[in-house]
Order: C-alpha cells, then sequence, then structure tokens
C-alpha cells in the first residue's frame, strides 16, 4: 500500500524544499495567530510559489473567519483547508464560499470522540483524526500529542481519512501498523523545539513513510 505523507507548519523555505525533496504529497501552511508556526501573508506567499503542481499545500486554520480565510487562500495558493473546532454547518459555509476541499479535525480522546467524523458527511472531504490536546492547552493541533490508535481499528469510516497527532519517524510503523491509514500527518514530530522544523528529521520521517 502507498503512504503518502504530509509535512505541516512548514515556515522556511530550507523545511519546505526538504519536505517536496523527500516526497512529501502535502505541505502545511498555518494561518493561527497563538501558534509559533503562523505564517504572516509575505512569508505564505514566499513559500507557496516554491511547492511544485504534484504537493498541495493546505492551509491549517482555527474556525477562521472569512476574512482570515480570504488572505490566506490568496497569499497561500491553497489547494486544500485543514479545519480545526470549526462546526459542520460553519464549515459548509466555508466550503460553499471557497469551493476548496476542506479536511475536517476530529479531536480523539476516547472512542465515543470517533463519531463526531459523522457530522461531517457532505462537508468535509477527508476527517483528520488528531489527538485532543489537554484542558488549557494553548492550541488544538500540533502539539505531538498522540491519542489510542487501537481506537481505529475496526471502526467504520465515515469518509476518507488521515491520521495526525504525535506522529515521528520512530512510531510511524506501528501508527500505520495499528490504523491502516494511508495518509499521514506530522509536525512536532519533525521539530527541535516549537515551531522550528528540523530538516533531518523531516527526511528521516518522510524515508520512513517511503520504507512501509
Ligand atoms: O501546528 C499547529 O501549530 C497547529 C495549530 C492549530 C491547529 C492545528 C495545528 N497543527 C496540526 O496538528 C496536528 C498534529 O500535530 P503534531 O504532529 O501532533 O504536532 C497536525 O495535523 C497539524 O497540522
Amino acid at each position: 500500500m502507498q503512504i503518502s505523507a504530509k509535512i505541516c507548519g512548514l515556515s522556511t523555505p530550507e523545511t519546505l524544499d526538504a519536505a517536496i525533496d523527500g516526497g512529501a504529497s502535502h505541505v502545511g501552511f498555518v494561518f493561527y495567530a497563538p501558534s509559533p508556526r503562523t505564517l504572516s501573508r509575505d512569508r505564505a506567499a514566499q513559500l507557496a510559489a516554491r511547492v511544485p503542481a504534484h504537493v498541495q499545500r493546505v492551509g491549517v486554520f482555527v474556525d477562521p473567519d472569512d476574512a482570515l480565510l480570504d488572505r490566506a487562500i490568496a497569499a497561500g495558493h491553497l489547494d486544500v483547508l485543514q479545519l480545526h473546532k470549526t462546526p459542520a454547518a460553519r464549515s459548509a459555509a466555508i466550503k460553499a464560499r471557497t469551493g476548496l476541499p476542506l479536511w475536517s479535525a476530529v479531536a480523539v480522546r476516547t472512542r465515543a470522540d470517533l463519531a463526531e467524523a459523522a457530522n461531517f458527511g457532505g462537508v468535509a472531504d477527508r476527517i483528520l483524526y488528531d489527538a485532543k490536546t489537554p484542558p488549557g492547552a494553548a492550541l488544538p493541533g500540533g502539539m505531538g500529542v498522540r491519542f489510542d490508535w487501537s481506537l481505529l481499528e475496526g471502526f467504520r469510516h465515515p469518509l476518507p481519512w488521515l491520521l495526525s497527532g504525535g506522529l515521528d519517524p520512530v512510531n510511524l510503523r506501528e501508527a500505520v501498523a495499528m490504523t491502516g491509514a494511508t495518509l499521514v500527518d506530522v509536525s512536532s514530530g519533525v521539530e527541535s523545539a516549537p515551531g522550528i522544523k528540523d530538516v533531518t528529521k523531516i527526511r528521516a520521517f518522510l524515508q520512513a513513510v517511503n520504507d512501509l
């Protein structure tokens, strides 16, 4: 089975190039001010221009308003919108307005959390299963937190999906074996510090994907 990878939270040309050269199918640009990975419009435009046509640019948002979406889509030439903490009705409005594919994040800690995925039927193009971050955490994602992957074993997915939350070059094989994911997403696991991507770790993660 061919496994694809998204490297998220890229903010420099060097680390973006490492993701592209290593074979990432998707690169993620964060548009959320509290995140250490958030991009200015100028930086987003600079990075977007380096991305070849076979790699998709994913914009990461937390319940964004229309003005932010418009600025980010224009600057980052986004192909996909990844929405965290964005209710299904608002997501539907965003999809109607932008016409772009949506990935809706479902934050998982317990089996009951998986039921939320069904709310995005007819709205999301993919569900992004991510770990629920602790109460009071600064961010709803991008904190290197993983969930119990066995929760996805035997789960009847209502939509296409991808796996994220605490992945890294070492645990990737176990995560894919347990969940059957064919698309994986990493941010913290390829960083040397929050918001600082590491070229060596990006290469190691993508090599691990290729070795599966
Ligand atoms: O990366 C961020 O700063 C971020 C901010 C707000 C929402 C989501 C964010 N990142 C996404 O979180 C998951 C998991 O990341 P990690 O590998 O556990 O660090 C991933 O989909 C990122 O795109």
